[in-house]
């Protein structure tokens, strides 16, 4: 008996002496294996295909895609997470490493990712489906026309633009004008007749904004909808580069007069600054380069009025290979959307960041921080165009006019870029001084 109850216990001894041993061994093997497993960032991935797509339309219709969407998901993962959108497993990042780090690998690490119904419209044939060499080559293209040769010539090319567009539209029309719709149809006017040397016809503007309505359409496959896309639309739909300035550029400019229009002090500092250039001119002068570079406060306001209202929230990259960054892996094929508001809206990278403050801007802002361009190889292959255009137009507007916001609260809608629900409408007449 008492032999039976030593061997008992014996093997007890053993069989925990075993046990111990075991789970030692595989606690120190699943460590390693944890250490060399990378994991991807948190994050909630929803329904198969739907994933949490209809959270993020519903964000981006309000235009509040930043607050409803991003904000509470990096209060509770982080700043990067993991999400699915329309089918797509997709990482969005924010802030200026995650910025520097997607935007300067691209071709290397990722490829621009464009809806499917944009490639259709746009064909295999434009800069954003273009990868490395070809892609260098079309925007040596853009930036021939856009070097600082070609900028003299441009300059007087937009001001005639201008004073054509005010003097047809503006200088008649005492009831009011939209404000919005107004500079829509004037850049894209600029962009073809002084970008590309194409004369725009009368209905050319409203083919082209029946034809943009497809560009961002959710990629649906509507039965029959495929059909609707002529090859006489799909490659006259090259042009749809040009779109890429002309939302962009009219909301920029909708931004900017309201700002003014809500800041008195600054609108005062502006109006200052452009009298100044318009003293230096006699009758019939047009502005120069010269000119458009001594509106430094003006460009400030522009500035400014993108970082609070950036025409583009971010935009889609794709994982040509598996990401290693800030210890997550991003799998190849996984999406990843950059955001503007994640650096522009952050405290850390701008003081008090919902203040308007245009002198902000007197200071050096670190890369990647302000990247209402973008940045890397496919930074806004448009961006002194842009910049032309703005100063430009306010000069002349702010100058020859007296002028009001008719709704100053207007609502902001994104469908899916932002623009001013009611057009914004201003009130406006020729200032004493230009009559
Ligand atoms: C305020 C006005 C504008 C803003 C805020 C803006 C913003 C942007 C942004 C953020 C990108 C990068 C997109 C990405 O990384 O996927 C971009 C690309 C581009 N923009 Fe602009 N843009 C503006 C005006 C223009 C204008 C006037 C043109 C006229 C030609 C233009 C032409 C382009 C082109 C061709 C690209 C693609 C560049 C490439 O893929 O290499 N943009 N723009």
């Amino acid at each position: 008996m008492a032999m039976e109850i030593y061997s008992n216990s014996a093997s007890w001894a053993f069989f925990c002496f075993a046990v111990a041993i075991l789970s030692a061994i595989l606690l120190t093997h699943k460590r390693g294996h944890n250490k060399n497993k990378k994991k991807l960032p948190p994050g909630e991935m929803g329904l198969p295909w739907i994933g949490e797509t209809m959270e993020f339309f519903k964000a981006q219709r309000k235009n509040r895609m930043f607050e409803e969407f991003v904000q509470p998901r990096m209060a509770k993962y982080g700043k990067i997470f993991k999400t699915r959108l329309m089918g797509s497993p997709t990482i969005i990042v924010n802030g200026a490493e995650a910025n520097r780090f997607f935007l300067s690998n691209e071709f290397k690490l990722v490829i621009s990712s464009w809806p499917t119904t944009s490639v259709q419209l746009m064909g295999s044939n434009s800069i954003m489906e273009k990868q490395g060499d070809q892609h260098r080559c079309l925007r040596g293209l853009i930036g021939n026309t856009l070097s600082s040769a070609g900028l003299e010539v441009l300059v007087s090319k937009i001001c005639k633009s201008v004073e054509l567009h005010l003097e047809k539209y503006w200088n008649n029309s005492i009831d009011g004008i939209s404000l919005y719709h107004s500079t829509k149809v004037l850049t894209f006017t600029i962009v073809f007749e002084c970008l590309l040397g194409i004369k725009v016809e009368s209905g050319t503007f409203s083919t082209f904004e029946r034809i943009l309505d497809g560009v961002f359409a959710p990629p649906l496959a509507f039965p029959g909808s495929r059909g609707e896309i002529t090859e006489e639309e799909v490659i006259d739909n090259v042009v749809l580069l040009v779109f890429a300035a002309h939302d962009t550029t009219s909301f920029a400019v909708a931004m900017t007069f309201k700002m003014i229009a809500q800041h008195p002090d600054c609108h005062t500092l502006l109006l200052r600054e452009q009298i100044e250039i318009m003293k230096q001119k006699t009758e019939g002068d047009i502005l120069t380069l010269e000119d458009a570079r001594k509106m430094k406060y003006t460009w400030q306001v522009a500035r400014e009025s993108m970082r609070l209202f950036p025409p583009i929230f971010g935009s889609f990259r794709k994982a040509i290979v598996d990401i290693e960054f800030e210890g997550f892996i991003i799998p190849r094929g996984w999406k990843v959307l950059w955001t503007t508001h994640g650096t522009h809206y952050n405290e850390e990278c701008f003081e008090d960041p919902l203040k308007f403050n245009p002198s902000r801007f007197e200071e050096t802002i670190p890369p990647y921080v302000y990247i209402p361009f973008g940045g890397g190889p496919r930074l806004c292959a448009g961006y002194q165009l842009a910049k032309l255009n703005i100063l430009i137009f306010v000069h002349y507007v702010v100058t020859r006019y007296d002028w009001s916001l008719i709704y100053p609260d207007e609502q902001i809608t994104m469908d899916p870029l932002p623009f001013p629900s009611h057009g914004m409408p201003i009130k406006l007449s020729l200032s004493l001084e230009y009559k």
